[in-house]
């Protein structure tokens, strides 16, 4: 897959030299709305033998039109988004800059540089999809209009009740602990890319030693508390169970100073990972993140979550 980073305007020579079926949106976390896009788009570019492409933008359209909401973390970051699109055999990637400058151009403008110049002969999007400056443009009149290129709306995908899968909801479920209500809308277990730090080496005298993992990039960490985890360590293609703390750690820390950390007690484990690059993926919430009194009562709430993460992952591969 070629991927092109575009800043606004967008160059003559980044048009791309072939004709494309174009899924486009912002895509944080590659739903299972998002999913339906991308997969129409595949539909779409095989009937009418045209390349497949997706355009997304970078950073988040908030940090610059609603700085007070802006959103700095992601369900899936850049590179993960980049990643799950090219898995799907998608051939280009549009990564547009998402700056005052890109938000000024006009619906009009748009339509003309990034579809009708840059070869696009379908549009792909969500019945929702809006573009160009004060988000003037959208399916309908895309629709309504005699373009050079074909329009195809996603309808709104939902699961049981008639609420849209969206990135929104899923970010609340996380914040929440929801973790089974982000899978389900996810598709697939929640994930968070790391590396495999120093932690204050508490974990072993306890009895419980813990991987104690450094997100790579800028996700939305889970609520703090436990919870069952899967946890892939990628140099061995290999993936464990275990038991997750997200927290500050209040029976040992002032709550208020501490830096939030991910700590894994992997099942049947007793080596040294330090530098690994891993990857979490979240199933199951356990309990919230406590004060206890001592040691002693922390060691024995830890046994007890970690046989409920063993019962609850018994089902996971
Ligand atoms: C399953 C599990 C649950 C935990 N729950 C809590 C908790 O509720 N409150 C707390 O202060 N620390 C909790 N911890 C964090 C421990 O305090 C921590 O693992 C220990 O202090 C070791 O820290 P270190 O790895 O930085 O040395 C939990 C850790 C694990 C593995
Ligand atoms: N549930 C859905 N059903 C159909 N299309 C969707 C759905 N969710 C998103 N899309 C479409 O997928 C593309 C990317 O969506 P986008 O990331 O902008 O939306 P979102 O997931 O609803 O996020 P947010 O909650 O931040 O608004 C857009 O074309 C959008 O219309």
């Amino acid at each position: 897959m070629e991927v092109i980073e575009i800043t606004h305007p967008i160059k003559s020579t980044q048009f791309v030299n072939e004709n494309i079926a174009l899924a486009i949106g912002f895509f944080d976390g590659i739903h299972l709305g998002h999913q339906k896009v991308l997969q129409k788009m595949i539909k779409v570019a095989k009937d009418q033998h045209l390349k497949k492409a997706v355009m997304t933008f970078d950073p988040h359209p908030s940090v610059v039109l609603n700085p007070e909401k802006k959103r700095t973390t992601y369900l899936t970051p850049i590179a993960d988004k980049i990643e799950s699109i090219e898995k799907l055999g998608v051939d280009y990637c549009f990564v547009v800059n998402f700056s005052s400058t890109f938000a000024n151009v006009s619906a009009d403008d748009f339509i003309d540089q990034y579809f009708i110049q840059n070869h696009v002969k379908a549009v792909i999007a969500g019945y929702d999809f809006s573009f160009g400056k004060y988000g003037k443009g959208n399916m309908s009149s895309l629709q309504e209009n005699d373009y050079p290129f074909s329009v195809h709306v996603v309808s709104k995908q939902t699961l049981q009740d008639d609420d849209k899968i969206s990135t929104t909801d899923i970010r609340a479920s996380l914040e929440l602990g929801e973790i089974e209500a982000c899978n389900l809308a996810l598709g697939r277990p929640y994930v968070i890319k790391g590396m495999v730090v120093q932690g204050e080496k508490r974990g072993r005298t306890i009895g419980f030693p813990t991987a104690n993992v450094e997100p790579v990039d800028d996700y939305v960490l889970p609520r703090k508390g436990v919870y069952a985890v899967t946890i892939l360590i990628k140099s061995r293609d290999k993936t464990y169970k275990g038991v997750c703390n997200v927290g500050v750690k209040p029976t040992f820390h002032d709550p208020s100073a501490s830096q939030i950390s991910i700590e894994v007690n992997i099942f049947d484990f007793d080596e040294s990972i330090y530098g690994e690059r891993v990857e979490v993926y979240w199933h199951h919430f356990i309990r919230p993140e406590q004060k206890f009194d001592g040691i002693d009562a922390l060691v024995s709430q830890i046994t007890k979550d970690k046989e409920e993460a063993k019962s609850l992952l018994l089902l996971e591969r």
